[in-house]
């Protein structure tokens, strides 16, 4: 006769039992092993590198004589390194860069990796952006990619961090990552965000309202009414920003709306395989006596169209506000971050930043170049015509973005207003390739950082909405695109 075993002594039925948070429940479900009261060994789901951080980790792997774990858990795209230019064939004219997209060609050929993305493939794009376009991103996985914005594919309710080349290496030979766990950080955005305001606004707002350092270690999870409210497009703008407050994820629980998202963009995902997510997906989210080491509300209503006025994309203010002054900051870190921002950018406190010149309109990148997005800002150029002097470009987020559009028309708008239709790529987000600013060149950018000399030595990037960015490529300045039919 056995004994029944009283219920602790179970790890099992112990977990089930603790409330657990939505990121708490991703990591036990991939933890191989327990290494310590911190840390765990993790299965990761999918891995995406790109021709830029992946080289070493790829050679560590040869010098050993191993091979890649599981081939098809990996995904590589050339995106950081190619030049946006509307040619076709796309050419990579600097040597060093070349030599990175066919070293990842090689790579992939070497060890198996079928799911390349060249410099010519028709689905070619940023990687953030091409991996949930191809529906490789699914609620409750864990993706991992040598790039901070990883945190993207948290609006899938899939856990999506960044991760450094000696990690890679440990990826590909193992398909597993020995993880530091995170705390935990809810941010729960009440209301409804009003009409005049985008994700864009919102989670420049929520980054302004944290700081650039109040996510440090954490795991943020999203919810509230405003967020369930977003467009999937929305939320890979949000959580694809909290990285810049530090964040090592950023989650917001699988609904219909992601379920419906993967359905569209999973090629080849049978019923039986749909059904099978959508029931794990419903497991997904916190429960509802989970404990946070950390809680912070938002009211969305108040939410305006907004941009950044520092050197970092917390020091973020509404168009129509005027321009804080770093002196009455609290934090003495603060104080000297805004005032050298300020420095750097040429302006001063007290004026609003609506009315600021800019020379460049950039529409591009992985926080900003989804079809909506380009959508979005056509909407706003139909009719008008960038000012003289302004030099504006979009680059789509992938070259699948840049079809539809095109199968739309939205190319020809673009073009009408004098705005440049370019390929797509990370390009002139981090000055590559010849897409770099002038020094000096002011630019409204709907990218992810402003850090000093981001888009060229010199060069004064503003971080602002696709809307904001049409408006002001029409005006010549820093515009609320609210105003712009009444200016
Ligand atoms: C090049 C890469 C390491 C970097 C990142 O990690 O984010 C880049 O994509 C960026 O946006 O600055
Ligand atoms: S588009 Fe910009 S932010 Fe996104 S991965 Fe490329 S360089 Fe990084």
């Amino acid at each position: 006769m056995t004994a029944a075993l009283p219920t602790h002594a179970n790890p099992a039925e112990e977990l089930k039992a603790r409330p657990r948070t939505l990121y708490q429940k991703i990591v036990d479900a991939h933890t191989v092993k327990r290494i310590d009261a911190e840390t765990v060994l993790l299965y990761c789901d999918a891995h995406f590198a790109n021709e830029y951080t992946s080289p070493q980790a790829f050679a560590g792997v040869r010098d050993r004589g191993i091979p890649v774990a599981v081939p098809d858990a990996h995904l590589c795209v050339v995106d950081h390194i190619i030049p946006s230019e509307d040619v076709s064939p796309r050419v990579i004219h600097d040597h060093a860069s070349l030599v990175q997209a066919e070293t990842l060609e090689a790579n992939c050929r070497h060890f198996g990796i079928d799911a390349f993305y060249g410099p010519n493939d028709p689905d070619q794009g940023v990687e953030h952006v091409l991996m949930d376009e191809q529906g490789l991103v699914r609620p409750g996985m864990v993706v991992i990619c040598g790039d901070s914005h990883t945190t993207t594919h948290g609006a899938l309710g899939a856990l999506g961090f960044g991760i450094g080349t000696s990690e890679i290496e440990h990826i590909l030979a193992t398909q597993t990552l020995v993880y530091r766990l995170g705390r935990s950080m809810k941010i729960e955005i009440k209301g409804k965000l009003p009409t005049t305001a985008t994700p864009k606004d919102l989670a420049l707002t929520v980054l302004r309202t944290i700081s650039a350092r109040g996510a440090l270690g954490k795991v943020v999870e999203y919810t509230g009414e405003a967020v369930s409210q977003l467009p999937m497009e929305g939320r890979f703008t949000l959580c694809n920003l909290t990285v810049e407050a530090g964040a090592r994820g950023a989650l917001i629980a699988p609904d219909e709306k992601a379920l419906d998202w993967v359905k569209a963009h999973a090629a080849g995902l049978t019923e039986e395989n749909f059904e099978a997510m959508a029931t794990y997906a419903k497991t997904l989210r916190s429960d509802p006596d989970a404990e946070w080491d950390e809680t912070v509300e938002i009211d969305a209503s108040k939410v305006q169209p907004m941009t950044t006025w520092g050197t970092s994309p917390d020091q973020a203010t509404a168009l129509d506000e005027p321009i804080p002054d770093p002196e009455a900051f609290q934090d003495p870190i603060q104080r000297e971050a805004g005032k050298r921002g300020l420095e750097y950018q040429g302006l001063e406190p007290g004026r609003t930043m609506a009315g600021v010149p800019i020379q460049h309109v950039f529409i591009g990148s992985c926080t900003n170049a989804r079809l909506s997005d380009l959508r979005a800002a056509a909407a706003i150029l139909k009719g008008r015509k960038v000012h003289a002097g302004v030099r504006a470009q979009v680059m789509p987020g992938s070259m699948r973005v840049r079809r539809e559009a095109e199968a739309e028309g939205l190319d020809r708008i673009f073009k009408d207003a004098g705005f440049e239709w370019r390929k797509s790529g990370c390009t002139l987000c981090l000055a590559m390739n010849g897409d770099i600013l002038g020094d000096g060149v002011r630019c409204a950018s709907t990218t992810n950082r402003n850090f000093e000399g981001r888009q060229e030595r010199g060069a004064k990037t503003h971080l602002v909405s696709t809307e904001t960015a049409a408006a002001s490529a029409v005006m010549g300045v820093l515009t609320d695109p609210n105003t712009l039919g009444k200016l």
